[in-house]
């Protein structure tokens, strides 16, 4: 099986254009240069990736990818593997956080399943995708062949290419799988040359002496998968389906021109793998919030990203990323709806013109 070609090619940039006129226009605005801080620069980014001069995120498509962990055998979260596939069901019948909040934000909702371990119904809302009841234990074998990393990244971009065809504005990724910051976390370690012991986090709540012993079974895996670090073969030796499929998702945007609203701390370690792959994808990507998973900051870092919230989240399942979007839409607003000094007639004395190319202290 190939790649699809969302994964193989780089994407073209978003519009310089429209970058340049949004920028414009925000100097134009009834407020002080730059007093709209980190709003001015979402509002003129979203503008460069739509190729319009009125930015928007009405239309929202968030797909939840969900997969079982053979990592999970190591004792390495706090809560048992036939969590997984339950929740599938909880997201179906709208109780799990992101189903209440892709309400909230009338946005579509999907839940893509890549394989549990636990038998889950085939329910109407719920893709079927199964690549295999789990990955496999990464500390004995690869998390996954090769064919299973090329099934995974194909689901990722059929989602990529359902949201085109839903014409949505702004899409969410998220993910479901019990023992998968134990996967991301050793994704970032190899591909950033990161000591576990500062990258693995307590998850879903493990206690200090659980937390050692999730590093010290990523220090004994990457011992094991010491030989390829490029992001193909990060990715193949620890997993897992939704983090593939997250990756393939959002090179699947990114060739399709839709930006990407990134979540939290297992979301951004797909998105440094897309990025590891393919540099230019980084352009579509926006930051949601700052997870509370210790090791998130490090791969911000990597991605050069500064994220929009800080709220102590470590969800997942894009919940960060869907708190988020009511500050991109107010973004929006501003951006197409205020009055413009010219048109309120508000006087700009001489000495308080706006310098043109005044600087936005974010930038
Ligand atoms: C009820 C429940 C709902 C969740 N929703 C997301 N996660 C989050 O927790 C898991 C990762 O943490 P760890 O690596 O420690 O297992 C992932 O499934 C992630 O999406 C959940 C976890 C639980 C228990
Ligand atoms: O930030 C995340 O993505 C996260 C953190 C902890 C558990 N699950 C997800």
């Amino acid at each position: 099986m190939l790649f699809p070609v969302s994964w193989t090619n780089p994407p073209a940039l978003p519009s310089a254009h429209f970058l340049e006129l949004a920028m414009q226009r925000q100097n134009t605005l009834t407020k002080p240069a730059g007093s709209l801080g980190q709003l001015e620069a979402i509002a003129t980014q979203l503008a460069s990736m739509q190729g319009s001069e009125l930015p928007t995120a009405d239309k929202i498509h968030i797909s939840i990818f969900a997969g079982d962990h053979g990592v999970c055998a190591e004792a390495i979260s706090a809560y048992p593997q036939a969590v997984t596939a339950q929740m599938i069901a909880n997201f179906a019948s709208g109780g799990a956080a992101i189903s209440v909040l892709a309400k909230l934000l009338g946005a579509t909702l999907e839940v893509i399943n890549l394989g549990t371990v636990t038998d889950t119904p085939d329910l109407p809302s719920v893709i079927n995708a199964r690549i295999a009841p789990s990955t496999r234990n990464f500390v004995e074998i690869d998390a996954m062949t090769s064919q299973q990393v090329t099934k995974a990244i194909h689901f990722g971009d059929e989602a990529a290419q359902r949201a085109a065809r839903a014409g949505c504005h702004l899409f969410i990724g998220g993910e479901m799988g019990i023992g998968n910051t134990t996967s991301a976390a050793a994704i970032a370690c190899a591909l950033l040359n990161k000591n576990p012991i500062r990258l693995a986090g307590p998850g879903t709540g493990l206690d200090s002496a659980g937390v050692r012993h999730k590093a010290e079974v990523i220090i004994r895996a990457l011992q094991r998968h010491n030989d390829d670090q490029t992001p193909m073969a990060v990715l193949k030796a620890f997993g897992g389906f939704e983090i593939a499929a997250l990756a393939g998702a959002i090179a699947g945007c990114a060739a399709r021109g839709i930006p990407v609203l990134i979540d939290g701390f297992i979301v951004s370690v797909a998105a440094l793998i897309a990025v590891s792959e393919q540099p230019d994808i980084r352009a579509w990507l926006l930051f949601s919030h700052r997870s509370a998973e210790p090791g998130h900051q490090a791969i911000l870092d990597a991605l050069k990203a500064t994220p929009l919230l800080d709220m102590g989240m470590r969800l997942g399942e894009g919940s960060g990323a869907a708190v988020a979007v009511p500050l991109i839409r107010a973004a929006c607003a501003l951006h197409n709806n205020m009055a413009s000094f010219d048109s309120a007639g508000v006087n700009v004395g001489q000495n308080d013109a706006p310098q043109s190319g005044a600087t936005n202290r974010n930038d």
